[in-house]
C-alpha cells in the first residue's frame, strides 16, 4: 500500500478524513457503546431488582457474550486502525470489516433484546445514514442488504419457532398491564448517544453543506485572483444602479480602465508578477474609490469602475486620482529593480432622463478606452454627448 496521508485532522474536516481515519473514529466510538452495553447488562444482573425479574440467567449469559464479543471485536479493530493511522497505511479491507462488523454486532443485540425493541429501529435508521455520511453508497448499500436480509432471516427464524424471541428477556418489561421504567430509561439512555453520534455526523454533512453553498455563491460572483467583483456581479450591480438613477434623477459614471503593455510585464518578468500586479491595481482601487463604488475584473488585465451618483467631473477626480497612485507605487520584483505600471481608462456617465442600458453604457466607455489607448496610453479618456470618445 502507498504510505500517502493527506489527512487534516480537525473534526470540521471530517468528511475530508480518509476512509481508514472515518472506520477508526467508528470503531472508537462504537466499542464505547458496546462498552456502555456491557457494563448496563453486568449491573443490571448484579444490582438491579429488573435483573431478577426480567432477565433469564442464560439469555443474559448469551448477551453478556455478544456483549463481550463486540467490546473485543471493536477494541481490536481500534488498534488495527490506530497502527494504520500512524503507520500512515491505507487498507481497502480495514473500512469494510468496520462497516460490516458495525452491522454484525448491532444485529446481535437487535437478536437478543428483541427485534422489535426501538433500539433496533432506531439503528435500522440511524445506521444506513451515518454510513451514507462517511462512506461511498456501494459499500454501504452492500452492507446494508446483508444485514437486512439476516435481520429479515432471524425474524422468519422466530416466527417458526427455531429461534426464542429475546433470549435476553424471561418477561416481556412493557406490556399493557405493567411498564418497568427501569427498562424504559435504559432503551432511552441506549437511544442517546446513538442519536447523538448519529445527530453529529448529520451536522457534521450539513454545516460542510452550508459552508460549500456560500463559497459557491461566493464564487459566482467573485474573481478568484483579486477577489474583487466578477463582471457578472459587477453588471448585475450597474443595472441597479441604473434604475436608481432614473428615479433620483443622479447621473452614474462608468470605466473602464486596461492596463497598459501587460503582456510585456507577463513576458519579461513571468506570470506570478503578472499577478502580483493586478492584486496590486486591485488594492490601489479598492484605496482610490469610495465605499459606494464598485470595483470588478472583467477580464485578464482589464478592470471595471462603477460609481454611483457621480457626475463626469466627479469621475474625472476620481479616475485621476487612481491613475496617479498606479503611477506611483512600484512593484518590487525579488533581485530586480522596482517597476512602474500606467493604465487607460474610458469613462462615460449616464445623463439624466438618460435611457440606455448597462451593456450599451458599457461599450461608449469601451469605445473611450480604446481612444485612450491610442492616444497614447496612461490617460483617461470620456465619451461625449456627441457621440464621440475624447481625450481628456
Ligand atoms: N499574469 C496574468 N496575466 C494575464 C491574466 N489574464 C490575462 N493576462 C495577460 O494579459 C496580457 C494582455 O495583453 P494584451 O491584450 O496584448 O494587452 P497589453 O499588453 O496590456 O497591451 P495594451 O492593452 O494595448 O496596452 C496577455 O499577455 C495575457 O496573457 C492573468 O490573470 N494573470
Amino acid at each position: 500500500m502507498p504510505a500517502v496521508d493527506r489527512n487534516p485532522l480537525p473534526i470540521t474536516d471530517l468528511l475530508d478524513w480518509s476512509d481508514r481515519d472515518k472506520s477508526l473514529l467508528l470503531s472508537v466510538l462504537t466499542g464505547l457503546l458496546m462498552l456502555g452495553f456491557l457494563g448496563w447488562l453486568l449491573f443490571t444482573v448484579n444490582y438491579t431488582r429488573f435483573g431478577e425479574q426480567f432477565l433469564s440467567v442464560e439469555g443474559a449469559g448469551l448477551a453478556r457474550d455478544i456483549f463481550l464479543f463486540n467490546v473485543i471485536g471493536w477494541l481490536l479493530l481500534s488498534c488495527w486502525g490506530m497502527a494504520l493511522h500512524k503507520t500512515k497505511r491505507h487498507s481497502v479491507a480495514y473500512p469494510n470489516v468496520c462497516i460490516h462488523f458495525f452491522g454484525f454486532s448491532f444485529l446481535g443485540i437487535g437478536y437478543v433484546m428483541g427485534l422489535y425493541n426501538p433500539i433496533v429501529g432506531l439503528v435500522l435508521v440511524g445506521s444506513p445514514l451515518t454510513g451514507f455520511i462517511l462512506f461511498d453508497f456501494k459499500r454501504v448499500t452492500c452492507s446494508l442488504v446483508i444485514h437486512t436480509v439476516m435481520v429479515l432471516a432471524i425474524y422468519a427464524l422466530i416466527v417458526q419457532g427455531k429461534l426464542q424471541y429475546a433470549p435476553m428477556l424471561k418477561a416481556d418489561p412493557v406490556t399493557k398491564d405493567l411498564v418497568s421504567v427501569y427498562w424504559v430509561n435504559s432503551m432511552i439512555a441506549f437511544a442517546t448517544p446513538f442519536l447523538a453520534m448519529v445527530f453529529g455526523f448529520t451536522y457534521v454533512l450539513l454545516r460542510r453543506w452550508q459552508i460549500r453553498e456560500k463559497q459557491i455563491r461566493a464564487l459566482a460572483v467573485t474573481d478568484p485572483l483579486t477577489g474583487l467583483d466578477n463582471r457578472r456581479a459587477l453588471f448585475d450591480q450597474f443595472s441597479y444602479e441604473l434604475a436608481r438613477s432614473r428615479r433620483s434623477g443622479n447621473p452614474v459614471s462608468v470605466c473602464v480602465m486596461d492596463l497598459d503593455h501587460f503582456k510585456q510585464i507577463n513576458d519579461r518578468y513571468g506570470h506570478a508578477i503578472g499577478d502580483k500586479v493586478l492584486l496590486m491595481v486591485a488594492r490601489v482601487l479598492r484605496d482610490c474609490l469610495r465605499e459606494t463604488d464598485r470595483i470588478g475584473r472583467i477580464g485578464g488585465e482589464e478592470f471595471m469602475l462603477l460609481m454611483p451618483e457621480t457626475d463626469q467631473q466627479g469621475a474625472e477626480k476620481v479616475i485621476e486620482r487612481c491613475r496617479q497612485r498606479l503611477n506611483d507605487t512600484p512593484v518590487e520584483v525579488e533581485g530586480q529593480a522596482p517597476f512602474h505600471i500606467s493604465a487607460s481608462f474610458g469613462v462615460t456617465c449616464s445623463g439624466t432622463g438618460d435611457t440606455l442600458g448597462e451593456e450599451q453604457l458599457f461599450s461608449r466607455a469601451d469605445q473611450a478606452l480604446y481612444l485612450a489607448k491610442e492616444a497614447g496610453r496612461n490617460r483617461m479618456a470620456f465619451w461625449s454627448l456627441s457621440q464621440e470618445a475624447v481625450p481628456a
